[in-house]
């Protein structure tokens, strides 16, 4: 594995999820693969989970670390190319991602999209820079349409708790205060479309993910009806993607309450957190067993750790190819 950007990045994703369960076992099994590598961590947006657990993963597998919020603690960085740079961007991407280069072997990413631009946001215009600039392996922490590594955990969680061969797993919209990016459920969507799973999307008319993410999932216009016999209900609230970066409803009616639990198998509860309390989930269901959100984010560090480890193999092929 070379980047790890989306799912598409990953060949064998059964094997990717085993190895992560394996990991959790032995966290310190492969302590020497990276000694003497660095990443950076650059963050353009805010993060606690994504930010430690992947410190952590890289830590365990012996990297060195360094971690820049970019634009608070940095420069400005103009992405677009061309422009006459007399506005308030300090620097190019084109000399900053290069220089990040030389001083880091891999680099991860998080940036969210602006919300504002569609076809720029879904052109992925942030990471792609850097993937054309750093010349280096690049890791998405989140990007403007997917957070691969979440849906990775994500899919690690559901390999541990399910109780049936093909659970039935209910990707449901939640109301939410802000405006927020489709990434997360673009990337589980488009992880569960891959995995065994039953899956079905719930959402009210309007808040259609791109096709290309929702694939052959089922589509569901009423809560009520998704969660009957749900195995899992995964939360979030994202902004529409057709009318674009625009709430459309926020009717509580989609919160996710212990009334409309009773009508599941028993589900667990997930949510990538951060997760606004009895907004998106009332506080009954976070606090009970059906949650599972404490333990997703826990296999944050098996997710980020197994796919650090590929792209450490990845590199030492190619600096080291007769040794394989
Ligand atoms: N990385 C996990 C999710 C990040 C982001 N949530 C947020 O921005 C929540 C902000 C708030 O609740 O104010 C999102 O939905 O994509
Ligand atoms: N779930 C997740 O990515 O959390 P952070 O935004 O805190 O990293």
């Amino acid at each position: 594995m070379h980047h790890f950007t989306s799912i598409h990045d990953a060949y064998n994703i059964p094997q990717l999820v085993n190895e992560a369960l394996l990991m959790k076992r032995a966290p310190y099994s492969d302590c020497f693969i990276g000694k003497n590598k660095t990443i950076g961590l650059l963050f353009f947006n805010s993060s606690l989970r994504t930010r430690l657990s992947t410190q952590k993963a890289a830590q365990n597998l012996g990297m060195n670390v360094m971690v820049m919020n970019v634009g608070a603690d940095s420069w400005q960085l103009e992405m677009n190319e061309g422009v006459i740079m007399n506005g308030d961007k300090a620097e190019h991407v084109s000399e900053a991602a290069a220089v990040i280069g030389q001083y880091c072997d891999i680099v991860g990413l998080r940036s969210f999209p602006s919300l504002v631009n569609r076809e720029e946001d879904y052109s992925e215009l942030v990471l792609n820079q850097f993937i054309k600039y750093t010349g280096r392996p690049i890791l998405s922490l989140e990007s403007a349409t997917r957070h691969p590594l979440q849906s990775l955990t994500d899919l690690i969680t559901i390999q541990e708790y399910k109780k049936t061969a093909r659970p039935k797993v209910v990707l449901t919209w939640a109301p939410h205060v802000k405006a927020l990016p489709q990434c997360v459920p673009n990337s589980f969507a488009e992880w569960m479309n891959h995995a065994d799973v039953d899956f079905t999307i719930a959402h009210p008319k309007g808040y259609e993910l791109a096709p290309e993410f929702s694939g052959n999932a089922n589509i569901c216009y009423d809560p009520k009806e998704a969660f009957e016999g749900a195995d899992f209900i995964y939360a979030k609230n994202w902004s529409s993607y057709e009318d674009y970066g625009k709430i459309l409803n926020s009717d509580p009616a989609w919160m996710v309450t212990m009334d409309k639990m009773k009508l599941t198998n028993d589900a667990k509860f997930m949510h990538c957190l951060p997760v606004r309390r009895n907004v998106v989930v009332e506080d009954a269901v976070l606090d009970s067993d059906h949650s599972v959100v404490i333990q997703q984010a826990g296999n944050r560090v098996w997710a980020a750790q197994t796919v650090l480890k590929e792209m450490l193999l990845s590199l030492a092929k190619k600096e080291s190819p007769y040794l394989f």
